[in-house]
């Protein structure tokens, strides 16, 4: 079996490597850079998720003998010289990109990509498909972390995601972003991640009565039982059930886990389950909540004074619902000519989608005493401020006259090396440690920036070299631009003469 994604990519890649090979290109060196213009949800960070799955991808790279085959069939204008390049294709350029976990925002490079055009141009496709999606569903889920604070969290999505891959690493990207559990089994036994389930109606549905069902599930599972109270009449008939089975588990010396309510007014209902779990003495038995949650849902809930203290959160979550995908983008900021690395610029009439040119690093610059994130800081690679302490200018792009110098900080650097020379260089962290990371991550922020409405912008400015060579480039093309429409103005006149 071919376990190589080499072909998961779009035609249009594998024909610009096509053509740089004809047009002995393919070795140029370039650099691209991988970032998103517009926060997801309107949220005032992002949670970066991916990398695992690009390095699964990287290692795996090659094209087989099938996709060859394939390639052959698919496009007879391929040179077989060409497929015999690909025969032997192996990334051997540099890949760094920012931890999972880490906070991101707008405009920063993310993933940073260098080498021979003919490695970089095919990885496009992949590591956006991958860093757009997981991306997207680690800060869905780091939004409604923020509002469920305490509670548990469950990733209930699989049966409602964009299909099996959507599932399992976007519940992988859940858990990073703080949720406790997944009811995905490959998902816990692939990642590690706990696992969690109760039943579904059908189980009660299968029983002559309700009772009958809640004590037949007890029996056979009395360590960890969730009832699902709601099939028949939650307040009349769920919720007593429950109770009776609960007695009947003490007697056993077991305890009745949670009951889940999946219908109906979420608020109202575990009001009044609280009060009558707690009249029969059941004071540590859990609500559970599910239906179509999200983080404004739960919200809403939490100030209703809802008395649920684990949420079952799958459809909204796992699909994005609101908005169902990260627009990031990988771009070139250089290349090489006559064996020199140039800067370069892609033009727009949409000034946000023109580019800043150059290799770039990013660094995050922090208060020395309160340890708090003040901004993002994007100087070219070539710049070597911040690693000596230099005194900074932090200006908005937009509005360059709005801008301050910090001369005290500290900094660290984002974009970590993932593989040096066609190398594997980083050392996988451990699931769980991303996780712990991405708490860490979150209290180097003051809360105006991550609140979940209006947040605050967080600044991400450019040295003022990087916006020099920006500004520059762009007034060339400007230039250029004028010499050309002459061109073309004198060749009109000429033609009328
Ligand atoms: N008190 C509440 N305040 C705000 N939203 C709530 C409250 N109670 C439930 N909800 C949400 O309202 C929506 C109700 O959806 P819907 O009407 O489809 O469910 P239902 O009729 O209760 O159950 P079913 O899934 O059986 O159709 C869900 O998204 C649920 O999470
Ligand atoms: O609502 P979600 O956030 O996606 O959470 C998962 C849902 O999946 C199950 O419902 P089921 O598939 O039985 O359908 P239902 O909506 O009719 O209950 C479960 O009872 C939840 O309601
Ligand atoms: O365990 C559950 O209750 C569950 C799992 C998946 C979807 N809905 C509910």
């Amino acid at each position: 079996m071919n376990s190589s994604m080499a072909l998961h990519t779009d035609k249009y890649q594998i024909n610009m490597m096509y053509a740089h090979w004809k047009q002995g290109t393919h070795n140029q060196n370039t650099v691209f850079e991988a970032f998103f213009r517009k926060m997801p949800f309107g949220n005032g960070y992002a949670v970066f998720a991916g990398l695992e799955r690009i390095v699964e991808y990287m290692e795996k790279l090659h094209f087989s003998d099938e996709d060859i085959d394939y390639l052959r069939e698919q496009e007879e204008q391929y040179d077989e010289g060409f497929l015999e390049e690909l025969r032997r294709f192996q990334f051997s350029g540099q890949m760094d990109a920012v931890k999972e976990g880490t906070l991101v925002f707008a405009n920063e490079p993310l993933i940073r990509v260098e080498g021979r055009v003919f490695e970089t141009q095919l990885l496009e496709t992949a590591i956006l498909n991958f860093m757009n999606f997981q991306t997207l569903i680690a800060t869905k889920a780091s939004r409604i972390k923020q509002v469920a604070k305490d509670d548990i969290l469950m990733e209930f999505g699989t049966r409602r995601a964009q299909e099996a891959d959507a599932a399992l690493w976007g519940a992988r990207a859940a858990y990073i972003a703080g949720f406790h559990a997944t009811s995905n089994m490959l998902a816990g036994r692939r990642f590690g991640i706990p696992t969690k389930g109760t039943h579904a109606h059908a189980w009660v549905q299968s029983f002559a009565s309700e009772l009958d069902a809640f004590e037949r599930f007890a029996e056979v599972l009395p360590d960890q039982v969730t009832l699902l109270v709601d099939t028949y009449d939650t307040l009349h008939s769920g919720i007593p059930n429950a109770i009776t089975v609960a007695h009947e588990l003490k007697s056993k010396g077991k305890r009745l886990s949670a009951i889940r309510l999946d219908s109906g007014d979420l608020a109202y209902l575990s009001i009044e389950a609280r009060k009558m779990l707690d009249e029969a003495g059941l004071h540590d038995v859990q609500i559970v909540a599910s239906n179509d949650l999200d983080e404004n849902t739960i919200a809403d809930l939490k100030m209703q004074g809802a008395k649920v203290t684990s949420w079952g959160v799958g459809t909204q979550l796992i699909t994005a619902s609101d908005q169902p995908s990260l627009g990031g983008v990988y771009k070139l900021v250089e290349r090489e000519i006559e064996g020199r690395m140039e800067p370069t610029i892609k033009i727009s009439a949409n000034p946000e989608k023109v580019t800043y040119p150059g290799k770039k690093d990013v660094y995050r610059i922090i208060h020395p005493k309160k340890k708090r994130a003040i901004a993002d800081y994007i100087s070219l690679s070539s710049e070597d401020d911040v690693e000596h302490k230099r005194r900074i200018k932090l200006f908005d792009p937009l509005h360059p006259y709005m801008h301050k110098y910090v001369d005290h900080y500290l900094a660290e650097r984002l974009l970590e090396p993932i593989y040096r020379a066609g190398e594997l260089v980083y050392d996988r962290p451990a699931l769980e440690e991303i996780r712990n990371y991405h708490q860490e991550q979150l209290s180097m922020f003051w809360p105006e920036y991550l609140r979940k409405r209006n947040p605050e912008p967080y600044h991400v400015d450019y040295s003022t070299k990087a916006w020099e060579l920006k500004r520059d480039l762009i007034e060339e093309h400007v230039e250029q631009k004028s010499k050309w429409r002459a061109m073309w103005q004198d060749s009109d006149d000429s033609h009328e003469s």
